[in-house]
């Protein structure tokens, strides 16, 4: 990857004697969203907080925008965008009252009404504490936002909005992206990822225990096809196919395999042929979700994408 906007080798933390970070090496590209996933407690906010320039790396080598976030932290600052998971507004002040104190203590301009953009325009002189929780993110990406930010930091963005709320969030996001803003994003929600990242890494217990396009990603998991038996049949009377056939102790029956359309073909035709009802059948490719499950239990990895 040339001149990556974000680039991380070797990267360590630690608390106390406790290493929550043990080595973990990424890139990201100007322009793309790249997503750090992973369960809870495996990384994910230490990694960010280090990008962010909050704390420093205990080993390995960090880069953002060219610079050091630690040390060149002022340098870097006019140049990022940070939404945290918790703001902590005065709450008796009004939406524009925030924007207006952010911009006089962040050294940004506001370059353009932040307010509007982010659909809350409507809502400038409501109290903080009056806003919904969904309105009270938006006014912290608001502030993310404002002064349009190179780079912008993203942690866990939508956590507790409802579906709605969170598209608009998304719309916002793709709009930055449209606009060359680089961003990185942490979420519990793996459809955001998959809706929004070009690139993903998944943590787990401080360690990239998945990463590369999400395409990449994907390919490295089988697809499923599964279906009900009618009884009496079991799973030996099924036609011979060339993924893996497991026979759940519900009585459903799962198929792993590479190769989704002539499973499905040869598993039709055979049901077709010998008059068998097959129930709920469902066939898709792997999900974020599996490879999320396969990351945790480390069954496999794949290296980044470059
Ligand atoms: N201040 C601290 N002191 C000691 N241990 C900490 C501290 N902060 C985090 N940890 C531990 O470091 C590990 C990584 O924490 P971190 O918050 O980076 O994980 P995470 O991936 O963001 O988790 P989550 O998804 O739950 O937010 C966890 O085991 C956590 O308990």
């Amino acid at each position: 990857m040339r001149n990556p906007v974000i680039d991380v080798v070797g990267l360590r933390c630690r608390y106390g004697s406790f290493e929550a970070v043990r080595g973990v090496d990424f890139e990201v590209a100007e322009g793309e969203l790249f997503a750090l996933l992973g369960t809870n407690g495996a990384g994910k906010t230490t990694t960010m907080e280090t990008l962010e320039g909050l704390r420093p790396a205990d080993a390995g080598r960090v880069r953002v925008l060219g610079a050091d976030p630690w040390r060149e932290r002022a340098a870097l600052r006019p140049r990022t965008g940070i939404m945290l998971q918790e703001s902590g507004f005065p709450a008796d002040l009004t939406a524009g009252e925030v924007v207006t104190l952010w911009t006089a203590t962040s050294g940004r301009r506001a370059t353009e009404d932040v307010l509007e953009r982010l659909d809350l325009a409507h809502r400038r002189d409501v109290r903080v504490k009056q806003l919904s929780g969904g309105e009270r993110r938006r006014l912290d990406l608001a502030l993310a936002v404002l002064g349009r930010p190179e780079l912008l930091f993203l942690d866990e963005p939508t956590t507790g909005l409802d579906p709605e709320s969170r598209q608009r969030t998304w719309e916002v996001v793709r709009g930055l992206l449209r606009e060359g803003t680089t961003i990185v994003l942490t979420t519990h929600y793996l459809e955001e990822a998959e809706s929004l990242a070009h690139r993903l890494a998944i943590l787990h217990e401080g360690v990239v225990a998945v990463s590369g396009t999400l395409v990449d990603v994907l390919a490295g998991q089988p697809a499923r096809i599964s279906f009900d038996l009618p009884e009496p049949l079991g799973v030996d009377a099924l036609p011979m196919l060339l993924g893996d056939v497991v026979h759940e102790p519900s009585g459903r029956v799962e198929v792993r395999t590479r190769e989704l359309q002539e499973d499905l073909a040869v598993l039709l035709a055979w049901a077709g042929a010998a008059d068998v009802r097959l129930g709920r059948v469902r066939a898709h490719h792997a999900s974020l979700e599996d490879v999320f499950h396969a990351a945790r239990s480390r069954s496999f990895r794949v290296g980044v994408a470059a």
